[in-house]
């Protein structure tokens, strides 16, 4: 790969601080400015070769064609849907991520929720903390037995899986691209989402935000599951409708839901996270010191691998370019 000339990096989010060392050990001049307007950075933007990023700033086709200069894209972390990878694509910006860096860390907090759905333990600590003693309001079930669903087997999705099967739940999934033999070779026996929404006792979207996968759980599916069904979404919001999961709620056809992200975050509209049956994060999957640690290094060791002209595909393990989401290897 052709070397790129990249002299300075605007970080405009809370990036681990090895990111701006490993940049500037390799001469490349570095500004850090956190929670800037849209407009701002569209201005700002002008000044540099190379914009990191996590999930909270959108690059939009405006700040990407707002100016000539930009070379390089680089988001700490997994999903790339903050960034209008086609507008990058045509300007010939190069987008890439780290797509396993936070994979454990994801994959935690989504066992996490399902723990804390069938026990209950956020209500209860509310409850204890306004001086209660309530056993019986807080009755749980038993994850030993019971059905999981995971529907996205990708990174995240595997390690959900081989964590949950440790405390006995039975894992079945769905996913286009992963072969059933693989995640069988996991433990993971492959299905139809129509055969897989009435076993499940839980369900777990693992997939990234694209058409296909919006409002995968919606009035419709969530009818086909079996009353009381608990659904987590460590994922990204509207892969779960929300208006629909307010619904199920409501109707008890859902019996409880981890929610770690949201269409609008932080969301307006509280009525989800108000849901005595909701238990919720404002979006900290990734949000451990490794996770963090891991992803702003390796996207300041790729940016620097570009300026050195290193093809990224082949030299660097779990690196890759995104030119288009829907193309994403594993
Ligand atoms: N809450 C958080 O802080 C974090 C959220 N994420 C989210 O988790 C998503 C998944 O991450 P990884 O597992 O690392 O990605 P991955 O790319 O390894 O796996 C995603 C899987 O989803 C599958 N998939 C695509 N369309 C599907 C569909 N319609 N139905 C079922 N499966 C489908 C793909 O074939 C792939 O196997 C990311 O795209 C990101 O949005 C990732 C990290 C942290
Ligand atoms: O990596 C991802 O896809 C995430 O959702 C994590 O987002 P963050 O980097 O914590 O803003």
């Amino acid at each position: 790969m052709a070397p790129i000339t990249i002299r300075s990096v605007l970080i405009s989010e809370s990036v681990d601080p090895r990111c701006r060392a490993v940049l500037e050990e390799n001469g490349i001049r570095v500004t850090e400015r956190p929670n800037m307007k849209t407009e701002e950075l569209m201005a700002e933007i002008q000044n540099y070769d190379g914009l990191v990023v996590r999930s909270a700033t959108k690059v939009t086709a405006d700040i990407i064609n707002a100016t000539d200069n930009l070379k390089i894209i680089g988001r700490a972390g997994t999903g790339v849907d903050n960034v209008d990878v086609d507008a990058a694509t045509k300007k010939g910006v190069i987008v890439m991520n780290t797509p396993s860096g936070n994979t454990i860390s994801a994959a935690e907090l989504t066992c996490i929720m399902l723990m804390n759905l069938s026990r209950n333990v956020p209500q209860a600590t509310m409850s204890m903390k306004q001086g209660n003693w309530d056993r019986k309001k807080f009755m749980g079930s038993e994850l030993f037995g019971k059905v999981l669903g995971i529907v996205g087997l990708g990174r995240i999705g595997k390690e959900v899986a081989s964590r949950m099967q440790s405390f006995g739940m039975k894992t079945i999934g769905y996913d286009p691209i992963t072969p059933p033999e693989v995640s069988a070779s996991w433990g993971v026996e492959q299905m139809s989402l129509e055969k897989l929404w009435p076993q499940c006792d839980y369900i777990t979207v693992h997939t990234p935000l694209m058409p296909s996968t919006v409002g995968l759980l919606s009035d419709e599916t969530f009818a086909l599951c079996k009353r009381g069904v608990k659904v987590v979404n460590c994922a990204r919001g509207g892969i779960i409708d929300e208006a629909a999961l307010l619904r199920a709620l409501e109707s008890g056809q859902c019996g409880g839901a981890g929610l770690d992200v949201f269409v609008e975050e932080p969301p307006k509209d509280r009525s989800l996270v108000n849901h005595p049956n909701v238990i919720s994060c404002p979006h900290l999957g990734a949000s451990t010191k490794e996770a963090q640690a891991r992803c702003g290094e390796d996207i300041a060791l790729q940016i620097v691998d570009m300026v050195k002209g290193k093809n990224l595909i082949g030299a660097v393990s779990q690196t890759f370019l995104v030119f288009a989401p829907k193309t994403l290897p594993k």
